[in-house]
Order: C-alpha cells, then sequence, then structure tokens
C-alpha cells in the first residue's frame, strides 16, 4: 500500500475544539464524493468543497510504505519547530497530526497510524464518515455530508457545514449520536452576503440548541494555511 498526498503542511488547526493548535496537516489526494474538478462540482454527491485534493503538489509525494510517510510529516514538524517530535513529547508537547484530505480514510490505515504514533505524533483525522475508521486514532472529526451513508457514526467532534438544505444532513439526525461536542460551521462560499448569511443561520442555530457550537475557520480569519 503506498500513499499519495497533495500537501503535507505545518500550520494551526483552524477549525473546532483543537483550534489553534499546531499542527502537521496531511492532505490525502482524493475523494469519493468529489473528482476534484470544477467541471464535476454540480454533479458531485459533496458540492460545497473549499479544498483542492487533486493529485501531487510541490508540498505532497507519493509514499512507498508507512515509515515513508511519517518521515515526512516529522520533517515538517521538526522544520518548524527545531525539535523532532520525540523531542517535544520529551519536553511534555504532543506533537499532532491532522490526517485530511480530500477524503483521508481511503488511505490512512492502522500501519499509518501505528508509524506516526512512532514518530511520537498523536493522530487527528477530518472525515466524511462514510468509511469506518482504523483502529488506533486519537481524535476523530466527522463531517457528514448530505447524500452520502454515514458509516462511521462515533468520535470526538461531530462538525457539520451549515447550513445544507438536505433533510438528511439536519442538524437533529446527528445530535443522537456519539460523539463529545457537536459543532456548526458556517459554509463558506464565494458571495459575502451569502457567506454572511450562513454565518448568521448557524450562530441562530447555536443559540436556539445550545448542544452545538459555531466553529469558524480561524485559519481564514487570520490568513494562515
Ligand atoms: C476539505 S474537508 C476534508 C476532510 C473530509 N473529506 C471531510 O469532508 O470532512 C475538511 C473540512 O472542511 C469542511 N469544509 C469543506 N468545504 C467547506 C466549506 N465550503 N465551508 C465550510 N467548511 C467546509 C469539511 O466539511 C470538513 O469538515
Ligand atoms: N489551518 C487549517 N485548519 C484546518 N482544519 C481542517 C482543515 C482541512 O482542510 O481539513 C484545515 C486547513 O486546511 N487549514
Ligand atoms: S467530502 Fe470533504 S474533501 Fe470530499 S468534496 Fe466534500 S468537503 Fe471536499
Ligand atoms: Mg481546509
Amino acid at each position: 500500500m503506498s500513499y499519495t498526498v497533495k500537501e503535507i503542511f505545518h500550520t494551526l488547526q483552524g477549525e473546532g475544539a483543537n483550534a489553534g493548535r499546531a499542527a502537521v496537516f496531511c492532505r490525502f489526494s482524493g475523494c469519493n464524493l468529489w473528482t476534484g474538478r470544477e467541471q464535476d462540482r454540480h454533479r458531485a454527491v459533496c458540492r460545497f468543497c473549499d479544498t483542492d485534493f487533486v493529485g501531487i503538489g510541490p508540498d505532497g509525494g507519493r509514499f512507498a510504505t508507512p515509515e515513508a510517510l511519517a518521515t515526512a510529516i516529522a520533517g515538517r514538524w521538526e522544520a518548524g519547530t527545531g525539535e523532532t517530535p520525540a523531542q517535544s513529547r520529551a519536553a511534555g508537547i504532543r506533537p499532532l497530526v491532522v490526517c485530511t484530505g480530500g477524503e483521508p480514510l481511503l488511505q490512512l490505515d492502522a500501519p499509518a497510524i501505528d508509524a506516526l504514533h512512532a514518530a511520537g505524533f498523536e493522530v487527528a483525522v477530518e472525515t466524511n464518515g462514510t468509511q469506518v475508521a482504523p483502529a488506533g486514532l486519537d481524535w476523530i472529526c466527522v463531517s457528514p455530508k448530505a447524500g452520502a451513508p454515514l458509516a462511521l457514526t462515533r468520535g470526538d467532534e461531530l462538525k457539520l457545514v451549515f447550513p445544507q438544505a438536505e433533510p438528511e444532513a439536519q442538524p437533529e439526525r446527528f445530535e443522537g449520536l456519539a460523539f463529545q461536542q457537536f459543532w456548526l460551521q458556517p459554509m463558506d462560499v464565494a458571495d459575502p452576503a451569502v457567506r454572511e448569511a450562513n454565518v448568521r443561520a448557524a450562530i441562530a442555530y447555536c443559540l436556539a440548541h445550545p448542544r452545538w457550537r459555531l466553529s469558524v475557520q480561524t485559519h481564514k480569519v487570520v490568513g494562515v494555511r
């Protein structure tokens, strides 16, 4: 099994409960809910994606083994902090890798998680929930999509992009699931008026339904990757 990765970069987690925490992001190439090509967006299952996950970018690569993947990810941590993940751990810090995409659970498997643990990382995932999770993940963020089956119904946080018009993507459908936290993340769109309306709608929902918290995409606000 080899791993195809669009990009690996060191930044602050922008979303959800770990917002503000330094992490290496590993963006796996490819998704099962959209080809990633603009000409296919209108007929994709997931049509609002804000991410380019096609192919291998300048900060990406193809990695033949779990160890090669973990070494590349650890190298970004070391370049950013001046310490290996193991050295950071020894100093009481918990180095974090966030596996995203595209859809990371099409590629991330238990051997890769084991190799990342051996390198000193806690392993988080951002997933659309259509795949079951491999063993060993330290943090699971599921973001369900209208029109896609939900196979992964437990985890640490559920982060719903809001609003989605379809009845099966309404917040009430998810609030009984086994997650610690429930987030609404306003849908980012090109039109500033619609973007603002989506933020207002998410605020109004969280005020009226206090189980739900607002997840602002803080990396876009402060201008980090
Ligand atoms: C690009 S996705 C990759 C991981 C996985 N495929 C998923 O959908 O969870 C990362 C996160 O960004 C969210 N997201 C994607 N497009 C968005 C948009 N236009 N506005 C707000 N959040 C968005 C997703 O729902 C997910 O929580
Ligand atoms: N800073 C930052 N935080 C993020 N949290 C989730 C992201 C993603 O694209 O999965 C993301 C991202 O792309 N950048
Ligand atoms: S499932 Fe995630 S990566 Fe795939 S198109 Fe939707 S938001 Fe983008
Ligand atoms: Mg993103």
